[in-house]
């Protein structure tokens, strides 16, 4: 039996535990990897990247028609599909495995788990290491709705965001249940690739956490595109149907698809990690850390797995902070302003609260919307039917923002204006003196400013 001992193991190798491990062995620290699956996790296969890979060109094709003197180019689906498999590796990681062992770390690979405290002793298999230092960045898992026949039904038709994003071949008829983030992004681009998508969402709205008035544009967009939407209600049962499924929902409706695509939320996946056993709290099945990401002594938590908003960027983020931490730093994690972006067409961005939240907290609210076409030069110049919107809700008594949204083209990179003033808590006035490129997106913050009076 292995018995090593290490400065840390890290245990899962999605873009959390990348982040830890890459500053660590930067930092001259013996650490060790642990990955069950493939280095680069869930993000780098099957979820982040395909997915922005896959959106992009038709997202190009519909920017080419409003674009002047252009005409729709066509979609070739082979051509997407082999960049999409070279962006994911082929899911093959042998080139990962190998660079963290040239830069020194111990690349064990298996599913890792707790076997004990004082020191921390991490098992893998057959072999057992002993560190200073353990983090835990196991990312997260589908969850299954409690759909009757769902168990009965097999991946080639019953579709999680894994089936869906290796798919090789366009489904005539995609029913996607659930319309946040996942079920819009794979409803836009199945419906964009040529399948006839409905969405099935529970709640009142898509997208359901942000501001109801995104909810209601890219509800618009959805019927613009032909996508069917069910809001309101659930899928009851799923049956075989030939090669498809027949499933009905709720009210009795009837949808006949070729595959069902479940986009229902994820879980922070825990399990058979030996966590509870070695005295690490779990709420639900997340791992419960504090400000500094530590869930006991020398026990660290990032990314999906410890339930905070499940965003690469958010697992990056603990990433960093961990790495410091274990370096001998004393940093704590403020989540205020973490940026939430839907890569649709357009793009659907908000950061910090809305205005119900705002008020429900008692803030002196006050808004803003601004249709962008009418009051910029940006859009058109971008677009010959430019559609765009920002909005913003500010706190009026503290004179600062406390939430913006928008839904336009590259809101995902233009929101982090807003994103760094809420942070910071910029005052209205000090933003709202900024001189932003004309011509460009930034500048509606300066039109929805003045709308809002401060
Ligand atoms: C379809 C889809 C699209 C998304 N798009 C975006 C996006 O555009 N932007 C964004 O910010 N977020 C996006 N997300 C969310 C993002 O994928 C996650 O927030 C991110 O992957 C979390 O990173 P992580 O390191 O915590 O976990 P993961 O990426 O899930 O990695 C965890 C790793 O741990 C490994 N592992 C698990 N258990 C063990 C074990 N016991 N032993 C060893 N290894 C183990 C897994 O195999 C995996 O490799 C998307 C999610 C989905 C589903
Ligand atoms: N661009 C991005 O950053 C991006 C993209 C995709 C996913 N993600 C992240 O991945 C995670 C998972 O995303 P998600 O969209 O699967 O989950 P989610 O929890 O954000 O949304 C799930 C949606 O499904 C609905 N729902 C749940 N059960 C249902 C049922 N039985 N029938 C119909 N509707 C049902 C809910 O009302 C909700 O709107 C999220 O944390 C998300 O932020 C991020």
């Amino acid at each position: 039996m292995e018995h090593e001992h290490v400065d840390a193991v890290v245990i899962g190798m999605g873009p959390g535990g990348e982040t830890v491990a890459g500053r660590l062995l930067a930092a001259g620290r013996r650490v060790a990897v642990v990955e069950r699956e493939l280095i680069g996790g869930e993000c780098g296969y099957w979820a982040c990247i395909p997915t922005k890979v896959l959106l992009r060109p038709p997202e190009v094709g519909r920017e080419a028609e409003g674009a002047a003197g252009l005409s729709r180019p066509d979609l070739e689906w082979s051509g997407l599909r082999a960049y999409r498999d070279r962006m994911i590796r082929h899911l093959d990681d042998s080139a990962q495995v190998r660079g963290y062992r040239d830069q020194g770390a111990l690349v064990l690979r298996g599913a890792g788990r707790l076997t004990g405290r004082d020191p921390w002793r991490v098992g893998v298999g057959e072999a057992e290491l002993t560190a200073d230092h353990v983090v835990v960045a196991t990312g997260s898992e589908p969850v299954l709705p409690p759909i009757e026949g769902l168990a009965e039904l097999d991946s080639s038709v019953v579709w999680t965001n894994r089936e869906a994003t290796t798919l090789t071949d366009v489904p005539e008829r995609a029913l996607v249940v659930g319309g946040s983030a996942v079920g819009v992004e794979l409803g836009q681009f199945l419906a964009r690739v040529g399948s006839r998508v409905t969405v099935v969402q529970r709640g009142p709205r898509l997208v359901d956490r942000e501001e109801p008035r995104l909810c209601e544009l890219i509800g618009d967009q959805f019927e613009r595109e032909g996508i069917t939407v069910h809001l309101n209600t659930q899928v009851s049962s799923v049956a075989r149907d030939g090669d498809g499924v027949e499933a009905t929902l709720e009210g009795g409706e009837r949808v006949s698809a070729d595959v069902v695509v479940l986009a229902t939320g994820r879980r922070p996946r825990t399990g058979g990690l030996g966590l509870a056993e070695v005295g690490a709290e779990l709420d639900r099945s997340a791992l419960v850390v504090d400000e500094r990401c530590r869930a006991a002594p020398g026990l660290w938590g990032i990314g999906d797995v410890t339930g905070r908003a499940m965003f690469t960027h958010v697992a990056k983020y603990q990433g960093r902070v961990v790495a410091d931490n274990i370096l001998g730093g004393d940093r704590g994690a403020d989540y205020t302003a973490v940026p939430r972006v839907v890569f649709s067409h357009p793009e659907i961005a908000g950061v910090g609260i809305t205005a119900d939240q705002a008020r429900e907290r008692g803030i002196d609210t006050v808004t803003a919307e601004v249709d962008l076409p009418a009051s910029l030069a940006r859009p058109w110049t971008y677009d010959t039917d430019p559609r765009g919107t920002l909005g913003l809700v500010a706190d009026r008594g503290h004179g600062v923002l406390v939430g913006a949204w928008a839904f336009a083209p590259m809101a995902s990179e233009w929101i982090h204006t807003a994103a760094l003033a809420i942070r910071t808590g910029l005052p209205v006035a000090a933003l709202a003196d900024s001189i932003p490129q004309f011509p460009t997106f930034n500048e509606a913050y300066l039109v929805a400013l003045e709308e809002l009076g401060l």
